[in-house]
């Protein structure tokens, strides 16, 4: 039928030969299409595409944006991940934002590609987004893709990866909100708990750089925040609620709110701003408690202005006496150490107060508050801090600086009464020729006051213990300059 050589191929032979092949294959498909059952067929075609496909090395995973009726976890991390991994190769992107939003939300175009390396090994993103069809929803998926042999890896370690960087990425995103018992403003779409806190935003700017303080007590505390937020494990397998409680003292104006919001802004914690005036009583200091979020800093601001808990021997008689209708200090303790302290999860407790001497010892005994944290007058060092921060400008650059680094050195002066005078012009020279005759008009009516305190000391002592409290905390401020200057000089001492 074939002819025996190559040579003797004519036109003919060839459309003949070509005829009856293609017969006999038009015989063979009816015969298969009759004989042959349906799936058998498949199973021969796909068996027939697996050795004729070229076989490839990758290997392409979907991630799509929904899981079951729920959001994807890993695409939602996906799409964070990958806004950071935006290179220069990347050619069209998304931008977008909401009024409320303070940045841009930057996220890749449908068809873009993103090359990252994990460990020395190359992966390619890509995001893929159906056409809208009329009445369905559009369907978006990132696909992953990386080499066969990289599965494990990147099923396992890589996606971690992507996740944990991804809640990094969202922390660092987040909005510090400040919740009080006095806010009505209760703002879901601002991310707020329920509860009955209200929230705002916290928009204090204070952060661990602008604070005035000793450079050494600093550390030590970003520290402490640090080992604090990694010990997940430790604070469960020593059988310890996972908190951390920090008591504030020192004279008005030295930054112990400032530190508080510096911590917050570090942390990325909301604050949940506790006035235990406005509590009735114990019963309501649990609810209260309890509806606070993980993740948070719980603050009390002057405790020893709350009378209440100044003095816990008077509270159990009183309790005796079923005297209900007020916060107690056992009421207080039961939620830093006590049986209702294990409720929550990487929480921190904060105290202030401007009179240590006047706290019950029940609070000072060590273990209940982790640290002590003396926030005293300013420093030489911390003026430094200021004037940069107010100034814009290196202290060691200008002549004034030394003498009034000097001059703080040796003068009980607070942060505050600095940063007054550091705002008094826009003229750098004037601003700083004004601290120079504050400061020294602050050390001569000191001296003066030491003579006469000397006199009247009885006096004094009573006035110091009738001011602080009586007068509650917001008069108490008003009142901060009055008191300047009295205390002991520790500058920024922290005890355990
Ligand atoms: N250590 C500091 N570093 C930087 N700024 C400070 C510092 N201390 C005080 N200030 C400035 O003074 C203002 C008042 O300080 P802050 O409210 O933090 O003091 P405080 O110790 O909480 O006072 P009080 O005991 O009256 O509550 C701050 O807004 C800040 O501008
Ligand atoms: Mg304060």
């Amino acid at each position: 039928m074939f002819p025996s050589s190559a040579n003797s191929f004519s036109p003919s032979s060839l459309f003949s030969a070509y005829a009856s092949l293609t017969g006999f294959f038009m015989l063979f498909r009816s015969m298969l299409q009759d004989f042959v059952p349906v799936q058998l067929r498949n199973y021969f075609s796909r068996l027939l595409d697996r050795f004729l496909t070229p076989k490839s090395k990758t290997l392409t995973v979907i991630i799509d944006e929904n899981f079951g009726s729920n959001r994807n976890q890993v695409f939602d991390a996906a799409e964070l991940y990958l806004r950071s991994k935006i290179g220069p190769e990347t050619e069209r992107l998304r931008v977008g934002k909401t009024p409320k939003q303070k940045h841009f939300t930057i996220s890749i175009e449908k068809g873009e590609e993103i090359v990252d390396s994990f460990e020395g090994s190359e992966v390619r993103w890509s995001f893929v987004q159906s056409e809208k069809e009329k009445g369905e929803q559009v369907k978006r998926h990132y696909e992953l893709t990386f080499e066969k042999k990289l599965r494990d890896k990147v099923m396992t370690s890589y996606l971690t990866h992507v996740v944990a960087e991804s809640e990094e990425i969202k922390r660092s995103l987040r909005v510090v909100k400040l919740y009080s018992q006095d806010v009505y403003v209760n703002d879901d779409d601002n991310g707020c708990a329920g509860g009955n806190w209200g929230c705002i935003s916290l928009e204090h700017p204070s952060t661990f750089e602008t604070l005035a303080m000793d450079p050494a007590a600093k550390k030590k505390i970003i520290d402490d925040l640090d080992r604090f937020l990694k010990r997940r494990e430790f604070y469960k397998r020593v059988g310890k609620a996972w908190k951390r409680g920090y008591l504030l003292y020192g004279p008005p104006g030295t930054g112990k709110s400032s530190l508080i919001a510096a911590m917050a802004n570090y942390l990325k914690f909301d604050v949940f701003d506790l006035e235990l005036s406005s509590i009735y009583d114990n019963g309501e200091l649990k609810r209260v408690l309890l509806s606070t979020t993980n993740r948070s800093i719980l603050v009390i601001e002057d405790i020893d202005c709350s009378a209440e808990v100044r003095d816990r021997e008077a509270d159990e008689d009183q309790e005796s006496k079923k005297d209900r209708g007020r916060v107690t200090l056992s009421g207080i303790l039961n939620f830093i150490d006590g049986l209702w302290s294990s409720f929550g999860d990487e929480r921190i407790i904060v105290f202030t107060t401007n009179h240590k001497e006047r706290l019950d010892p029940a609070l000072l005994r060590p273990g209940r508050m982790d640290m002590h944290i003396n926030m005293s007058y300013c420093t030489g060092l911390g003026f430094r801090t200021l004037v940069s921060n107010y100034l814009g400008l290196d202290g060691l650059n200008h002549p004034l600086c030394e003498e009034i680094e000097r001059l703080v050195d040796s003068t009980e002066i607070t942060p505050a009464e600095l940063a007054e005078e550091l705002m008094q012009d826009d003229d750098t020279d004037v601003v700083l020729g004004g601290v120079v005759s504050f400061v020294e008009k602050r050390k001569l009516e000191k001296s003066k006051d030491v003579s006469i305190c000397k006199e009247v000391v009885i006096k004094t002592d009573d006035d110091e213990k009738q001011s602080g409290c009586t007068s509650g905390m917001r008069n108490r401020k008003k009142q901060a300059g009055k008191r300047r200057g009295r205390g002991t000089r520790v500058v920024n001492a922290i005890t355990y």
